[in-house]
């Protein structure tokens, strides 16, 4: 073990020139002065010699025991002169030409005739030559010597060295093995000279750069470490309406779904859209227990099994971002009624764009809602025409395309959320093949976004081309001419289809798709921020685990003792940290980078101070990992195998 315990007052080590031994040193250059040009100690007691000329002894010592300017040149065992020999040359070979090495020969000369003297026009000028990244000696520079590592071959053997997932491990706790791992991230072919290769800093926290607001440094520890507070608190609300309940809501339980929650606004009872009122409910499903959107239909009574089977077949197959998700449907009594219900992915906090964009603002009812900027319109135009493809590339139409049946969750996010009723009720009595309705679909789209560009509900829209003529005033002629074609009926007689409507707005197409791109590398960005956290979590809850625990496994006070208490003063050193003064310290920063080196079980020494200052431990972080997984894998141990005396 090279944990070192000392007395809390030995702690001060002597740093400076080697002590003297009883030896004269007197004739002795000191190191200081030979390393750095001078000695602190020169004054407190250093016993070597200060003084660089005073002789040329030590210098002449020196030089025979170290390797300096004065060291005979090295020169290569396989190339030292030859001994001189008779010269055996036959008769021929004294005629032949005199041997000269090929390309060596004028250097050779040069340095044999001239003093050497430096002159630039000897020196080669560099000439790029034909890059070629798997080249090892590009750019017309040997490498023999190991000197110069060519940055772009390095760059690309870097590339192919690169550890692969298992030998790369971020939480490895023989360090060495990282290094060794490390070696193969640098080059292979002796570019750099050989030393210990040090494995990358791991523990320091590195966040991306490229979403870093311009903040004060005292913001930036709690910015660098969290998610944006918007973000949480949206989260957070959205967490917080899963789990809302309402105990007497005298809403029923149904077989498989309890914890019913009403999620309608309003009483009203509203068949316009499915010909039946319609309530949806928050439910938790008793199987899995996740949380669904039940749509109920009151009223309604199944004549035809094979309906619900038929339907939800073939909508169990559209996964697409644009439409919430069926799981499944069934009949219900259990409200005192014959009700038909359809379970949906539940999307928390949603509001129909009825809510958010056709409601008069909040207590004034004579106030026209906002116009609703053009992008947001494209927005939701190439959302949905995205979620038709789908759904009419498998032969269904959506059917329910109107401002109260579609929901948005985010930030312009909405999807289609009543898909699917109407083809269950409507199984035996529809008259319109699937093309018609499909073609349906393209008019209610259009009438959908006129709506919304007009900021009137579908059943106001009376005179169609008056509000198409309205829409010059405020958005584009593009945006005109999109709706325009979507409500018009086809020409010729030839369907208009989907694919052709997404291929005229293509350009609007590719811009929400760059947004949606951008979107995702910020949440990605944030991802990554919440990984460190995760691996705080996890660290703080091992700590948590076996600091100022009991007894274990029979040994009275497990956690003060051995490993255990150095783990105790650690936590200590980690969250109950004072100032001079006595003031408690709560930088969030010194915990955190204390539990990611400890996480990351480097080198660094830390040292642990006991509660009555009478005991000080010097340790690596190293050292405290092992004793750290030493600690909680006993208590793994005992959790399986359960501790003498407890009951299994
Ligand atoms: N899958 C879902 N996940 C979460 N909330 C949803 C889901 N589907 C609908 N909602 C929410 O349920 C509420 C009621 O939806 P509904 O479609 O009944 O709207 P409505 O305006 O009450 O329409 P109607 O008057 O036709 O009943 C809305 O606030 C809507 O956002």
């Amino acid at each position: 073990m090279a944990t070192t315990r000392y007395p809390a007052n030995d702690l001060r080590r002597q740093v400076g020139s080697p002590r003297s031994k009883g030896r004269e040193n007197k004739d002795t250059l000191c190191r200081n002065i030979l390393i750095y040009g001078n000695c602190r100690y020169e004054d407190q007691g250093c016993t070597f010699n200060h003084d660089q000329n005073k002789g040329s002894s030590p210098q002449a010592d020196l030089s025979k025991k170290t390797f300096n300017v004065d060291s005979p040149s090295f020169t290569p065992a396989n190339q030292q002169p030859a001994p001189a020999k008779k010269s055996t040359l036959s008769s021929q070979a004294a005629s032949a030409a005199p041997f000269t090495p090929r390309g060596a020969a004028a250097a050779n000369l040069a340095q044999t005739t001239e003093p050497s003297v430096f002159n630039p026009a000897t020196i080669r000028e560099f000439t790029p030559q034909n890059y070629d990244i798997s080249n090892t000696a590009s750019n017309g520079v040997t490498q023999e010597n190991g000197m110069y590592a060519d940055p772009f071959t390095t760059l690309g053997s870097m590339g192919t060295a690169l550890p692969t997932a298992g030998q790369f491990n971020l939480y490895a706790t023989e360090h060495n093995a990282l290094t060794t791992t490390g070696a193969q991230f640098y080059p292979q072919h002796g570019a750099f000279p050989t030393g210990p290769l040090q494995p990358p800093n791991y523990h320091l926290y590195q966040p991306f750069d490229t979403y870093r607001q311009e903040l004060q440094p005292w913001q930036r520890a709690t910015y660098d470490f969290f998610m944006p507070a918007k973000m949480r608190e949206e989260l957070q609300k959205k967490m917080f309406a899963t789990q809302q309940v309402m105990p007497n809501s005298g809403l029923p339980q149904l077989e498989r779904w309890h914890s019913l929650f009403p999620l309608d606004t309003s009483n009203r009872k509203n068949t316009s859209s499915f010909g039946y009122p319609s309530w949806v409910y928050k439910a938790q499903n008793s199987r899995t227990g996740r949380h669904y959107a039940l749509r109920r239909l009151e009223g309604y009574r199944l004549t035809n099994e094979k309906a619900i089977l038929t339907v939800m077949k073939e909508w169990k197959k559209i996964k697409n971002a644009g439409v919430v998700t069926v799981h499944e449907a069934f009949t219900t009594r259990e409200f005192g009624d014959s009700s038909l219900i359809f379970a949906y992915d539940y999307h928390p906090l949603s509001k129909t764009l009825q809510e958010h964009h056709l409601q008069p603002a909040h207590g004034n009812r004579y106030r026209a809602p906002n116009a609703i900027p053009e992008n947001v319109l494209w927005a939701y135009l190439c959302q949905i025409a995205n979620a038709l493809k789908t759904i009419h590339a498998n032969k269904l139409a959506a059917r329910c395309i109107e401002p109260s049946k579609v929901i948005l969750s985010d930030n312009n996010r909405i999807r289609l959320s009543a898909c699917s009723i109407l083809d269950v009720v409507q199984f035996e009595n529809n008259t319109k093949s699937v093309q018609e309705l499909q073609q349906e679909d393209l008019v209610k789209l259009g009438r959908l976004i006129l709506s919304l560009a007009t900021c009137a509900p579908p059943a106001h829209l009376n005179n169609i081309p008056v509000a198409l003529d309205s829409l010059a005033a405020k958005y584009s002629t593009n945006l005109k001419d999109a709706v325009a074609w979507l409500i018009a009926p086809p020409n010729s007689g030839e369907p208009k289809g989907i694919e052709n409507f997404i291929g005229g707005i293509a350009t609007h197409m590719t811009t929400v798709f760059d947004l949606a791109l951008q979107d995702n590398d910020e949440k990605q960005f944030h991802l990554a921020r919440e990984l460190e956290n995760g691996r705080v979590a996890r660290s703080m809850m091992k700590l948590m685990t076996i600091v100022e625990r009991g007894d274990l496994g029979g040994v009275q006070g497990w956690s003060e003792t051995g490993d255990r208490y150095q783990l105790k003063l650690f936590r200590d050193y980690v969250f109950h940290r004072v100032e001079a003064d006595g003031k408690p310290n709560l930088s969030i920063g010194h915990m955190l980078s204390c539990l990611n080196k400890l996480d990351a079980g480097i080198d660094e020494m830390v040292v642990l101070t006991s509660r009555d200052n009478e005991t000080v431990f010097v340790l690596t972080y190293r050292e405290l990992k092992q004793m750290f997984d030493r600690a909680f894998n006993e208590l793994v141990k005992h959790s399986k195998t359960g501790a003498p005396g407890a009951n299994n």
